[in-house]
């Protein structure tokens, strides 16, 4: 079994991203009895502060990941470390960043649908164009953020890549959060796959993310499910249980392409 927390972090804007940083480093290093981590999306900046984003935009070797990974190294385990805006080639991506428990970098993905339109995320930020499956204690893994939870065929793609759990790193407002939580299901029913999938916490520019932070199974039961604030949910995996279920009741053989 691996042990993963889901570490459903407040980003609200009484808190500098300098100390929000700090802090969130200090809560991976104290993380006992756990495998794997994962941070929500865009915390360093709250993920609906756009102008913030602009601001703080830098390198995957500035110091958000810099920190991360010294984090990562000193509690040995693998962390998503959630997203952070990435200013790259004179873009801006909005990368999650996966890292090794040495502190190397083993993945990244750049969110590939930007959420808002035209004075939204597609107004500051590029959109990816690959997918990344990795190999984690997890089984294969595929990555995936936020408002991507809303697009099927990226998961199928994902499944065709061989993933068998889904990583997903969000800042869902609480206004809609009911969607958060059928899709977080229906991406796991229709895919046969895990869903460790974490929400931010707290308010900032006026939006109120909605927590919920959840981990659910291949068969679409909900295993651990956090509320509202700022909390970190632990839930158990057994990486083998998507193999066994699409043996067991074999939905993605039917498919008709
Ligand atoms: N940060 C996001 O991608 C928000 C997505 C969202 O609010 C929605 O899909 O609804």
């Amino acid at each position: 079994m691996t042990r993963v927390a889901l570490v459903q972090l407040d980003s609200s804007d009484t808190e500098t991203p300098a100390d929000r940083l700090d802090r969130a480093a200090g809560i991976v290093e104290r993380l006992v009895d756990v495998d794997l981590a994962v941070l929500p999306e865009l915390w360093h900046v709250g993920a609906f502060d756009l102008e913030l984003a602009k601001a703080e935009a830098q390198p995957i070797d500035g110091p958000v990941v810099t920190r991360m990974r010294a984090a990562a190294r000193t509690a040995g385990i693998t962390l998503h470390m959630g997203s952070f805006a990435e200013a790259s080639a004179g873009n801006r991506y909005n990368t999650s960043v996966v890292i090794d428990a040495d502190g190397e970098i083993l993945a990244t993905y750049r969110k590939q649908h930007l959420f808002g339109w035209e004075d939204g995320e597609p107004s500051v930020m590029t959109a990816g164009d690959s997918l990344t499956v990795l190999p984690t204690a997890l089984g294969a893994t595929g990555l995936a953020t936020c408002y991507d939870l809303r697009f099927p065929e990226l998961f199928r793609r994902l499944v065709d890549s061989g993933a068998e759990t889904f990583l997903l790193s969000s800042g869902w407002p609480i206004t809609r959060i009911e969607h958060w939580q059928v899709l977080a299901r229906a991406r796991a029913i229709e895919d046969q796959a895990w869903v460790v999938a974490c929400n931010g916490a707290g308010n900032h520019v006026g939006v109120q993310l909605g927590g919920h932070s959840v981990v659910v199974d291949p068969r679409g039961t909900v295993v651990a499910e956090a509320g509202v604030e700022e909390e970190i949910l632990y839930a158990e995996i057994d990486p083998a249980a998507a193999r066994d279920w699409r043996m067991a009741f074999p939905v993605l053989a039917d498919r008709r392409l």
